[in-house]
């Protein structure tokens, strides 16, 4: 199947991005394609978190214009940055586990808040995004009681319950060790596979050369792309 006539999942024109007065990255233009795998690379402080606020409808976009899932960046009101998030699948820091709730109170709460008002279709629902990600043993866990790995797996089945079109992932390696890391890796190439794009902000080379796809890197204030232009991954690193 070609996806290539379809319109794109992330469109961004022209765009620019600040935090407070400062312009963090300016003439920002790429697409990401239905079912691609983007990472997103760049020295520390380059703009990667602030280009995927933007794109979750944290950072308002001020300039240019920019869509994600249908919905159109700028401008968008507050009270439609929930529908948003409902089309895009977020793996951040800033989204931590609950760590007093199970992990089925975990998803079951993101279900609830998104509309999911059956409470059977959301046991069926949580059964199937843990089974996609190798843990339905650990519904009734607390995360305490998982490794840091296997916690990593869980918010990954968190990002998957209302079945997005794009996964945004802000080093969803990090802190793992190298062996969970590939798993992770290879849980995200699975995603991929059945359809679902990702974008991953990652410092990690090894998997990128591991893994490869195209990259889009922050430097300068410019968002440089592999697939238009070639570059030395690593240099200012
Ligand atoms: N909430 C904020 N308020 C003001 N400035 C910010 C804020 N968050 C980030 N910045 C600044 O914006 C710039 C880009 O930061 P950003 O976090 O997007 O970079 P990054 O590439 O994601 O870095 P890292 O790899 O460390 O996560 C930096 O100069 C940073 O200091």
């Amino acid at each position: 199947m070609s996806f290539s006539s379809s319109t794109p999942v992330v469109s961004l024109r022209d765009v620019a991005i600040y935090q407070d007065v400062n312009t963090v990255l300016s003439s920002v233009n790429f697409d990401i394609d239905k079912g691609e795998f983007v990472y997103l690379v760049g020295r520390t402080g380059s703009g990667k978190s602030s280009l995927l606020k933007t794109l979750y409808g944290d950072l308002p976009l001020q300039t240019g214009v920019g869509h994600i899932a249908d919905f159109k960046l700028s401008k968008l009101p507050r009270k439609q940055v929930p529908y948003l998030r409902r089309k895009i699948g977020i793996v951040f820091q800033d989204f931590q586990l609950l760590f007093d709730r199970t992990v089925a109170e975990n998803l079951a709460f993101v279900l609830k808040a998104t509309g999911w008002k059956d409470k059977s279709k959301r046991k069926q629902r949580i059964t199937e995004v843990l089974m996609r990600v190798g843990l339905d043993a650990a519904a009734n866990k607390l995360p305490h009681q998982l490794s840091g790995g296997e916690q990593q797996r869980i918010v990954v089945a968190r990002a998957l319950l209302n079945e997005p079109v794009i996964l945004l992932a802000d080093e969803p390696t990090g802190n793992l060790d190298p062996i969970v890391a590939d798993g992770i890796m290879q849980l995200f190439n699975e995603i991929n596979n059945s359809g679902t794009a990702v974008l991953m902000a990652t410092h990690n080379y090894e998997i990128i050369n591991r893994y490869p796809h195209r990259v889009l890197k922050c430097e300068n204030g410019k968002v440089l792309d592999s697939k238009v232009e070639d570059f030395n991954l690593t240099t200012g690193y």
